[in-house]
């Protein structure tokens, strides 16, 4: 349906989604010697049981915070939630989410093993050092 411009939000129309998982496949998360991702089985499960109405997967470059290796983000219109230090059964614990997601047709709560995961992405200003003092 072609956009009215007085409704808002704005909303993609063509290929709607109720969340969307961005999962780095970058450097140390899927970069040589940490080739970790198991983005065959990720893209294997989403085709398989057409996901993406529920959640639409994407890969990224470096998402950061290269520390953990294993980072993600799951965006929704409830918010944000940033994932780091993700391993194998981690990544099939997504899959098993979308796949409940769509089964339920709205947002479930990540399972807890994932929740554990989370991370509080963003500094405090306050505390943020933006430039290294020069010794
Ligand atoms: C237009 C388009 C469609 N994709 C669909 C559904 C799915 N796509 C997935 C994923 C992960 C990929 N899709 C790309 C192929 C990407 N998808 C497209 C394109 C924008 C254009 C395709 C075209 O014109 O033929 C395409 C990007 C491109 O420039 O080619 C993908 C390469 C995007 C990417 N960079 O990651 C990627 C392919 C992954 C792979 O290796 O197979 C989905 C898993 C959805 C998701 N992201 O969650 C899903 C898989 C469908 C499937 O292959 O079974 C639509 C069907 C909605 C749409 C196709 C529309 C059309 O053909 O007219
Ligand atoms: N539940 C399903 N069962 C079988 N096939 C499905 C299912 N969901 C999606 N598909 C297949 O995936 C294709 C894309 O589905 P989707 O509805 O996400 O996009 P679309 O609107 O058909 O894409 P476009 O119109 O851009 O080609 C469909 O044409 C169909 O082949
Ligand atoms: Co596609």
């Amino acid at each position: 349906m072609p956009h009215d411009p007085d409704s808002l939000p704005r909303r993609p129309w063509k290929h709607p989604a109720l969340s969307q998982l961005i999962v780095c496949a970058g450097g140390t998360c899927g970069g040589p010697g940490g080739a970790r991702v198991p983005r065959r089985d990720l893209l294997e499960a989403w085709k398989g049981a057409y996901l993406w109405r529920a959640c639409h997967l994407s890969f990224s470059d470096c998402l950061g915070p290269c520390e953990l290796a294993g980072n993600a983000c799951l965006l929704s219109a409830a918010g944000s939630v940033w994932l780091g230090g993700l391993e194998e059964r981690h990544y099939s614990l997504l899959a098993g989410w979308a796949a409940g997601c769509k089964q339920e047709r709205r947002l479930l709560p990540l399972p807890d093993a994932l929740r554990a995961l989370e991370l509080e992405r963003f500094a405090d200003p306050r505390e943020l050092e933006f430039e290294r003092k020069k010794s």
